[in-house]
């Protein structure tokens, strides 16, 4: 028996087709909902990636500015930029996209976004929010994979035990938290786990968010778990691929999420669905 596929591709399409949907609602009322994506030096693969969102967006009817300075943009350049944007009517969602360069300081920048337009959920205060369990951005690489897990009826996940591999600010540390909230039993695996198998056998859903191949094996998942692979690396052809042995996992899992296709797709499409959420609250409170 090989396991389900997640399907990220088609599940953000859906997504971003109800994302169209209300935002033609507010630019009827003469409110288009508006995202800025700020670009610092140029990194190629940040450059895809920030095409993939504007093109989402005009897809979508949202508003989108992109803005792509040179690599020697100074830190007070960016925070003015940022200051700019955060006073901007026209703008909703504000996502400076990382890694910045060396002599900036990201976390500086981040917590100079406004919180109200922090549509990426990296500020500290949604960071806040979701720890306390108040309304708030969420950070979009979880949440859509909380969607992907909803998408197979899994949105509560009472008695069930997670396994998120990495900790990171962005991913690892928000996933968990994300999970903790829909009941899941978690436990957070990282450089300093002694015997990631023994942690990851244990688990009835699996998140990998590593940034190393093959960090999953087959091995190391329990029959029927939900494998999802948040991770994005290049093999040695040159051809991306995720954190998970996709080929011998899905020998195992019940589910299993592809790279590309997966989970790269449902962050762009929660990156509008939170950037909507921001629109419709400047709407209603204006
Ligand atoms: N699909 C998408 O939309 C997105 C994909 N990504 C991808 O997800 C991956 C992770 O991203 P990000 O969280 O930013 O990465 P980071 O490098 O910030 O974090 C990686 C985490 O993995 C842990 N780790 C490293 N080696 C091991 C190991 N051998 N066993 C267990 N844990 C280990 C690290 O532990 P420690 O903390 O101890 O160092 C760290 O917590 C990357 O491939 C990135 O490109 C990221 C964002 C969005
Ligand atoms: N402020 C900020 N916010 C981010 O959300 C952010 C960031 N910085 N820095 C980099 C990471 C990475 N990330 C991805 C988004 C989409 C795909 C994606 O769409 N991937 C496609 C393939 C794309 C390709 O072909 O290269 C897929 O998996 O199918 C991947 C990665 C967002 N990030």
């Amino acid at each position: 028996m090989t396991a389900q596929l997640i399907d990220g591709l088609a599940l953000s399409k859906q997504l971003r087709g109800e994302a169209a949907a209300r935002a033609a609602a507010l630019t009827a009322q003469g409110k288009q909902p508006g995202l800025a994506v700020v670009l610092v030096g140029d990194n190629p693969a940040s450059q895809v990636y920030v095409r993939n969102k504007v093109k989402a967006c005009e897809e979508a009817g949202i508003h989108s500015r992109l803005e792509k300075y040179d690599a020697s943009m100074t830190e007070a350049e960016l925070l003015a930029r940022v200051d700019a944007l955060n006073n901007d009517p026209t703008i909703h969602g504000i996502l400076v996209q990382l890694p910045l360069p060396r002599h900036i300081d990201d976390h500086k920048v981040i917590e100079s976004i406004s919180p109200a337009k922090d549509v990426d959920g990296f500020h500290i205060a949604s960071a806040g929010a979701l720890v306390v369990g108040e309304p708030g951005f969420k950070a979009c690489t979880p949440y859509g994979c909380m969607k992907m897990l909803e998408s197979i009826g899994m949105k509560d996940l009472r008695a069930k035990h997670a396994v998120v591999i990495g900790r990171s600010n962005i991913v690892g540390k928000p996933m968990a938290l994300m999970l903790l909230a829909a009941n899941a039993t978690v436990t957070v695996c990282h450089s300093g786990t002694a015997d990631l198998g023994a942690m990851t056998r244990q688990a009835d859903v699996i998140v990998a968010a590593v940034g190393k191949r093959n960090v999953l094996t087959a091995d190391m998942v329990k029959p029927g778990a939900v494998v999802i692979d948040v991770g994005m690396n290049r093999n040695d052809e040159g051809k991306l691929c995720g954190d998970v042995d996709f080929d011998g996992v899905r020998q195992v899992a019940g589910w299993i999420t592809p790279v590309p296709g997966g989970v790269g797709p449902m962050t762009i499409a929660m990156l509008l669905v939170n950037t909507l959420e921001s629109a419709e609250r400047a709407a209603t409170s204006a």
